[in-house]
């Protein structure tokens, strides 16, 4: 699924990502978790191919970049963040914004085929957003604009979908809300990769946690092996218990 090795990312004299090696296999869902500045959307970006690596080698679905053609690629991955968020037009009515996802473009400049059309509403049927279909993207609430994203990166049924901080901004009832319907969109062939600060956020379909810490990994692999008190301290120097309640980690700061 993602093979990135021995990777290093050095940009005006700053070595920002430091000897990375990252390998997340069909079947598991991972997070990415680390704390401000650490190097999380870098490596994000180096996924799809909007950055390259100083050195080392970066393998997605199959293709090694650098050596293929990365819009290729991009079609099978559904990415979702509040850069690109900001990329789009306020004005532009919420089921245009979703059916947009079907291309990976920011807008249409054409008409939109009634096909398109269809299944872009039955994405907003599904994250339960049906009723702002007509509605332009700026009247939106934060939550509902969170879950409309997210609706845009399914439209094209990505094997690989990577959410940059989706619940960022967002209070308890809205974030609950929309990490139930990343669970429901889950399934068992498509990948996710979900990044972080909130250690809280890691509901039971995620497998797997990485956590970086001033651009290196320090630890990866199965959640329960990774989220202790231990690793937590080293990635954000915070002395911390875990507790497991319902399969997600939850801490008590000390
Ligand atoms: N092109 C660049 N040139 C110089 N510095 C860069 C560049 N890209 C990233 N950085 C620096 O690399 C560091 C890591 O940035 P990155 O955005 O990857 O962190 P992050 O973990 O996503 O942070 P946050 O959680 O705050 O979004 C930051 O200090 C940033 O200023």
């Amino acid at each position: 699924m993602i093979h990135m090795t021995d990777i290093h990312f050095i940009r005006e004299q700053r070595h920002i990502l430091h000897d990375v090696s990252f390998h997340a296999n069909k079947g598991e869902n991972w997070v990415l978790l680390g704390k401000n500045g650490s190097g999380k959307t870098t490596l994000l970006e180096m996924m799809t191919g909007y950055q390259f690596p100083s050195r080392g080698k970066v393998e997605v679905l199959g293709n090694r970049y650098g050596q293929c053609d990365v819009r290729e690629v991009r079609k099978k991955i559904g990415y979702n963040s509040q850069s690109l968020f900001e990329k789009l037009n306020l004005a532009d009515t919420v089921w245009e914004v979703v059916a947009t996802g079907e291309y990976a473009y920011l807008r249409f400049y054409q008409e939109i085929p009634e096909d398109v059309k269809r299944k872009a509403y039955g994405m907003l049927d599904k994250i339960g957003l049906p009723h702002v279909a007509g509605q332009p993207l700026g009247t939106l609430s934060q939550g509902e604009r969170k879950k409309v994203m997210l609706a845009r990166s399914m439209m094209l049924q990505p094997q690989l979908l990577i959410l940059d901080e989706p619940c960022s901004g967002l209070d308890l009832y809205e974030r609950e809300k929309l990490l139930t319907s990343i669970q429901d969109f889950s399934d068992q062939e498509m990948t996710i990769l979900y990044v972080t600060h909130h250690i809280e956020e890691i509901i039971p379909i995620f497998t797997h946690v990485a956590l970086i810490e001033q651009g290196r990994i320090i630890a990866a692999g199965p959640k329960e092996e990774v989220l202790t008190p231990e690793h937590l301290y080293s990635a954000f120097q915070v002395p911390l218990e875990v507790e497991w309640f319902c399969n997600r980690p939850w801490i008590k700061v000390l």
